[in-house]
């Protein structure tokens, strides 16, 4: 079953380093800079094992050291708790990698 979609507002109140999407989707968005590529990319790599874990996908792209994350649910037209746990999950990594913004 599709999970609900969450009150945008309300979800990025709880996630300080995330903004809306300017795009028609309703999206979290963080940009994350690391030290170089290897760095960007090793955060890639952890992110991607827990998306293929939970089946949730993250719509990113990466330029040296730059990795910008887009998060929302197709089924569900918006964010929901899923993309909320991946941007958690984002976060705990990002801070670990020493990742700026
Ligand atoms: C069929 C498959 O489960 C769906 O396409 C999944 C895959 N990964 C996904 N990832 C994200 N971010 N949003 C989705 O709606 C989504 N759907």
């Amino acid at each position: 079953m599709t999970d609900a979609r969450l009150d945008l507002a309300e979800a990025l109140a709880a996630l300080p380093a995330w903004r809306a999407d300017d795009g028609p989707r309703e999206a979290l968005v963080r940009r994350l800079v690391f030290a170089d590529f290897n760095a960007a990319f090793g955060f890639m790599t952890r992110v991607a094992l827990l998306a293929d874990k939970m089946d949730h996908h993250p719509e990113w792209s990466n330029v040296y050291n730059r990795v910008d994350v887009l998060l929302t649910t197709h089924d569900a037209d918006g964010v929901t708790r899923r993309d909320v746990e991946m941007a958690r999950f984002i976060d705990q990594v990002a801070e670990a990698m020493g990742a700026g913004a």
